[in-house]
């Protein structure tokens, strides 16, 4: 899909390269993400995706380049990152004595959202977690715990979302009702940044993918980084 790529710039990576301490992974790689903008990572196991996206959101320091976000450098702890930037949290990053609803009304008041309840009871049905809703995180399956993850990522207002391999552990159909509720945040001119090893993904919701097979990556159409993702 693609909704137009003269967009406002949210994030743009420039000469950046990624790695850790005595260890570049790869660069130096410039990419920029635009509102509404939907952008897939790809790559075999270990290229350095989630590398790029940590470093990308200030989660890891870069060992050269820069990333600004809206035009001026990023600020991982700045309220207006905090605010507009969703970033899908690691597996296990539960409160282990919350229910499933606690910590999405826990994220919802806490991006201020007025009518939280009703937000609360649609993630719940959107992500068919209805029954687990009193459950604790340890009671539920691997695919509900991402579930949450996603639900938890989802509830809050942003203007980009930053989703590392949503579709583990979903099953097909549940993947292809977010892929399709992430096409539409993208008509409202939310962006995407997504590491991802679904063809599907590509080509339900992003429009570009950035493959990590170089030092520089090769920025490609979604459809021909579905066929790389198939090959
Ligand atoms: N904390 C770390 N210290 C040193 N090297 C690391 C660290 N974390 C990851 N790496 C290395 O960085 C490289 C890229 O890892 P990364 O997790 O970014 O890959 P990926 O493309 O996301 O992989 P996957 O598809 O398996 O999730 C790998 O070779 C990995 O061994």
């Amino acid at each position: 899909m693609d909704t137009g790529q003269n967009q406002h710039i949210l994030i743009q990576a420039s000469d950046l390269t990624i790695g850790y301490p005595g260890r570049v992974i790869c660069g130096p790689i410039s990419l920029e993400i635009g509102a509404g903008a939907g952008l897939g990572v790809i790559g075999v196991n270990g290229s350095g995706k989630s590398t790029l996206v940590q470093t990308i959101l200030g989660a890891l320091p870069s060992l050269g380049g820069t990333v600004a976000y809206k035009g001026r450098e990023l600020n991982e702890n700045s309220l207006e990152f905090r605010q507009n930037v969703a970033v899908q949290a690691s597996d296990g990053a539960f409160f282990e004595e919350l229910t499933v609803a606690e910590h999405l009304e826990m994220t919802a008041r806490g991006h201020g959202l007025a009518s939280w309840k009703s937000k609360v009871g649609r993630e719940l049905e959107f992500f068919d977690l209805q029954d687990q809703a009193q459950n604790l995180p340890s009671e539920l399956s691997s695919g509900q715990r991402r579930k949450l993850l996603l639900a938890a990522t989802l509830i809050r207002p942003a203007q980009i979302l930053i989703l590392d391999e949503p579709e583990q552990r979903l099953d097909v159909k549940i993947r292809q009702r977010l892929y399709d509720r992430l096409g539409e945040y993208r008509r409202d001119s939310v962006a995407i940044l997504a590491v991802t090893h679904d063809p599907m993904m590509l080509r339900s919701c992003l429009d570009e993918a950035f493959l990590m097979d170089s030092d520089q990556g090769q920025l490609m159409a979604a459809a021909h980084g579905a066929q790389w993702l198939e090959r």
